[in-house]
């Protein structure tokens, strides 16, 4: 039988993550220290309380970047998932494709089992490897995102703790990518934040500030989130309405199971 993995998701489209089970945790056969962290340069590491978040701007250049993402939107796995929330089923806007390495692995969230595929083609494998060799680490998961256009969204949510590196490749238009602080001190400028479209457009301004970060995800950066970062950080993608083109993200996950 498949041994699941839920994946927390707060998104304004998830319904709150259910955690697994003792006898799901009992069936465990990939432990986290299996898994090495990623090794990635302290100057590239962000300065922010209780993260370790690294940003490599120029993971690929642009040219490749774009050459993967019209290779990955054509790929066979792309669909919309239909969501379970307050007993009522809701597809969700953007599309999404999960590979994963092992058979035995599946994701579960908003009241859905994704559709995991095994067969990687090979542009996926392409740039697994890539972000292998870059991280000096493996992944046994990716989940790929759709973002037609600045009207798609990811709300604001942490990923599962059992995740010990996420990678994210972006490949396509720039987005705003906000991280916040769960517990940021009452005096911090966190606490002081609007509506996400108006956070978004303060990127950049608050550099210094070690509860909140604002950046833009530009196309061929890599995204490395590691160590405690989901039990102290939440991150979203807001909707950027002047944002046309499309971006898709790959997430490369260690998921333990
Ligand atoms: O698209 C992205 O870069 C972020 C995706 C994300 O946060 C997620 O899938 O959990
Ligand atoms: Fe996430």
């Amino acid at each position: 039988m498949a041994k699941m993995t839920k994946r927390r998701d707060s998104d304004a489209d998830a319904e709150p993550a259910i955690k697994p089970s003792a006898s799901k945790r009992a069936r465990k056969t990939v432990d986290a220290s299996e898994f090495k962290s990623a090794v990635v340069g302290d100057d590239l590491r962000l300065p922010l309380t209780d993260a370790e978040i690294f940003y490599l701007p120029d993971f690929v250049s642009v040219q490749k970047a774009e050459q993967w993402l019209r290779q990955i939107a054509k790929i066979d796995g792309w669909y919309r998932p239909t969501l379970k929330m307050y007993g009522r089923e809701i597809t969700q806007s953007r599309e999404i494709a999960a590979y994963a390495t092992d058979r035995s692995l599946s994701v579960k969230y908003s009241g859905t089992t994704v559709q995991m595929r095994y067969d990687y083609p090979p542009v996926l494998r392409e740039i697994q490897r890539c972000v292998e060799a870059q991280l000096e680490t493996t992944f046994n998961h990716v989940m790929l995102n759709k973002y037609d256009s600045g009207n798609v969204y990811i709300g604001k949510h942490a990923d599962n703790l059992e995740n010990r590196v996420i990678a994210s490749v972006s490949l396509g238009a720039e987005r705003t990518f906000i991280l916040s602080h769960k517990k940021p001190p009452t005096d911090s400028p966190a606490k002081a934040t609007g509506d996400p479209f108006s956070r978004a457009k303060r990127a950049n301004h608050d550099v210094a500030d070690p509860y909140h970060r604002s950046l833009k995800l530009a196309s061929g950066s890599l995204l490395v989130m590691q160590g405690e970062t989901q039990q102290h950080w939440k991150h979203e993608i807001p909707k950027e309405p002047r944002v046309k083109h499309q971006r898709i993200s790959l997430t490369f996950r260690q998921l333990v199971f």
